[in-house]
């Protein structure tokens, strides 16, 4: 279980987090949802020890993450970055067994990368190519394949659709809701793609004015009044144009 109790972080004289209060139960995908700007990625960054909070307290299984329990949560974590956030200069296999080869031969790590590039759709081939060589969405692929490389028991999805057309951003949260399902990781993702929160989360929870203004299930969330407001500013994902049905990616 992870939790924030009162995160509030400042940059000069603008507070971005108010006092977040959060908690996300094992096995459970919450998805942070909030205008541009309000401090999902300044959360995210709190949870991860990024960025030190000015006040308050991020809590793993019930203790405080600090320098003794933090390296063992991120071990425990795989992380989807915005766009995937391939390195160039490693092949696609490199990308996904990144931290696997720090602590294992190059030849058990890459079977593993290639049973990671299969569960996310990608055939053995993909494996030699450069990230250059792929297309957006495949690209998203390995860096899901690289997210959950370790068999993590916490995995955050940033963003992990913006940028793919809705066909495309559809397969990505199917793989991501079907992934968190079997694996019974504990997910956090911070999105915009309302489509995405209805396909991945359990729970949602909408950050504003630096505190969680509504938190509550996803079957909830049509009929909270904040949600509604928020909802009505938000485009949705299935009003605008996307590639034809069965496109490849
Ligand atoms: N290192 C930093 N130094 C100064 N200001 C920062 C820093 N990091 C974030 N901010 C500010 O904090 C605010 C929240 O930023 P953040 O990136 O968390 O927003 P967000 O909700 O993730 O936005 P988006 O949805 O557009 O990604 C912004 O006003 C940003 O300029």
């Amino acid at each position: 279980m992870i939790e924030t109790r009162g995160l509030t972080r400042s940059f000069g004289p603008t507070q971005v987090l108010a006092g977040v209060d959060l908690s996300v139960a094992q096995g459970e995908s919450l998805c942070v949802i909030g205008q541009s700007g309000t401090g999902k990625s300044v959360l995210l960054k709190c949870i991860l020890g990024l960025i030190a909070p000015d006040a308050g307290q991020v809590l793993w299984q019930g203790r405080p993450l600090d320098r003794t329990t933090r390296p063992g949560f991120l071990r425990g974590f795989g992380m989807l970055f915005q766009g995937g956030a391939l390195f160039d200069s490693l092949s696609v296999w490199q990308n996904v067994a990144f931290r696997l080869r720090q602590r294992m031969p190059d030849g058990r790590a890459r079977a593993i990368a290639v049973d990671k590039l299969a569960r996310v759709g990608l055939a053995p081939e993909t494996a030699d190519l450069m990230p250059a060589q792929l297309s957006g969405g495949m690209a998203r692929r390995v860096g899901l394949a690289r997210a959950i490389a370790d068999d993590p028991a916490v995995i955050f999805f940033d963003e992990p659709t913006t940028g793919l057309d809705p066909i495309r951003a559809r397969r990505i949260d199917d793989l991501i809701r079907g992934i968190v399902r079997e694996t019974g990781a504990t997910a956090i993702t911070i999105t915009h793609d309302m489509d995405s929160v209805r396909a991945v989360g359990d729970r949602v929870a909408l950050l504003q004015d630096g505190r969680i203004r509504w938190q509550g299930t996803t079957e909830a969330m049509q009929d909270a009044a904040p949600m509604a407001a928020f909802l009505g500013r938000v485009p949705d994902r299935r009003q605008q144009q996307g590639a034809a049905p069965g496109a490849p990616d």
